[in-house]
């Protein structure tokens, strides 16, 4: 098996090892603004805001209109097709908005689920597809990471072999795809945290996960220092009677990681996951200063757990503008902190942040 044809060239890698740096340097993060119109559509119903392109815009435009300094925390902003078209009230382009803060513009690129017959309700991801010409498109229009997002659920038979080969193939295809198209490739493949299961057995299944994940990266010549990954953290089911620290979350997190995940990708990002936002921003403080050797960078690309105070304090009305931006800086600001392992629970959150943002069946 000889090494005959290079899948890049020196320079795609080093555009591509430059932008994954980026996201994740100094312990910055990733904001993943990316809900489709139906997932904002749950988001927008729970403050009782009708979910049109307008409000949407409206929500989005406040986030993004932050003060610069949110650049010291946010690395990346993963943004829906519709987003990265929309401008703000004076006319100006999201993307460019964003640009000019430092921050790297992200699009998400998976298509939906499609189920897997003979299975457990288990599913594949669509977007392969035309997705090279799409990866092509959104490089010109200034993004320059894609998301991909695999879903794979704990219960009885699951995830099957199937389930996890199928999903690491599709994630792989999509990883190599971005990459000729000058994309940094988000790799994510969730193990959702529904069931009673236990912290050691979520443990198993996402070891398993992320193992295939890694072998079909390497079968499709992905070029490693040039992705990140998004998972999840390693916590027992959401309906499970046993409550662990942080330190056994992360403890199950960084093990997991440290026997699957080679040292040449640069950064992992976990997704929240229904987690509150104290206790997302807790567990990722307590897997920073986990006591095993941990060769990337571990941060966070969260959507629930950013955005779920500023959702609150907005409310639909444009008076919240300063409420929302401050709600949404102090969790930028909290989780950077916890990406260094520098993060002090004050004991003074409001509300909203320890509330659970768990969704049944998180697969849309
Ligand atoms: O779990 P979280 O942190 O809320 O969101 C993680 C995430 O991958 O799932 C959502 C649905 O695809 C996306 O909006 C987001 O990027």
């Amino acid at each position: 098996m000889a090494y005959r044809f290079p899948a890049l060239t020196s320079e795609q890698k080093k555009e591509l090892s430059e932008i994954a740096q980026r996201i994740v340097a100094h312990g910055k993060g990733i904001l993943a603004a990316d809900e489709s119109v139906g997932t904002m559509g749950n988001r927008l119903q729970r403050i009782k805001v009708e979910n049109t392109e307008e409000n949407r815009r409206q929500f989005r435009e406040i986030l993004f209109t932050v003060d610069t300094s949110i650049n010291q925390s946010i690395g990346g902003v993963i943004l829906f097709h519709e987003t990265l078209y929309q401008k703000d009230s004076q006319g100006k382009l999201f993307r460019n908005i964003l640009k000019e803060k430092g921050i790297v513009v992200g699009i998400k690129l998976d298509q939906g689920g499609a189920p897997l017959a003979g299975t457990n309700k288990e599913t594949t991801i669509q977007g392969l597809d035309g997705l090279s010409e799409r990866c092509a498109q959104y490089k010109r229009d200034g993004a320059d990471f894609g998301k991909w997002r695999a879903v794979l659920r704990i219960d009885n038979q699951c995830p099957s072999s199937l389930a996890i080969q199928e999903n690491a193939n599709a994630l792989a295809r999509y990883a190599s795809i971005c990459q000729q198209n000058g994309l940094v490739p988000i790799v994510e493949p969730e193990v959702i945290p529904d069931g009673d299961h236990d912290l050691e057995h979520c443990q198993y299944v996402t070891e398993k996960v992320l193992a295939a994940v890694y072998k079909a990266l390497n079968d499709h010549h992905v070029y490693l220092e040039g992705t990140l990954l998004k998972p999840n953290m390693v916590t027992a089911g959401h309906a499970c009677t046993k409550k662990y620290t942080p330190e056994q979350v992360a403890m199950a997190t960084v093990t997991a990681l440290h026997r699957t995940v080679p040292a040449a990708v640069p950064g992992i990002c976990f997704l929240s996951g229904g987690m509150s936002e104290e206790d997302a921003t807790l567990n990722l403080n307590a897997i920073n200063l986990c006591p095993l050797p941990k060769p990337w960078k571990l941060s966070f690309s969260y959507g629930r757990a950013l955005q779920a105070s500023a959702l609150a304090a907005w409310g639909g009305k444009a008076a919240n503008k300063k409420a929302t931006q401050e709600a949404f800086m102090k969790r930028a600001v909290a989780n950077c902190q916890a990406a260094q392992g520098q993060y002090v629970h004050t004991g003074s959150s409001g509300t909203t942040s320890t509330q659970s943002l768990f969704t049944a069946c998180y697969t849309y």
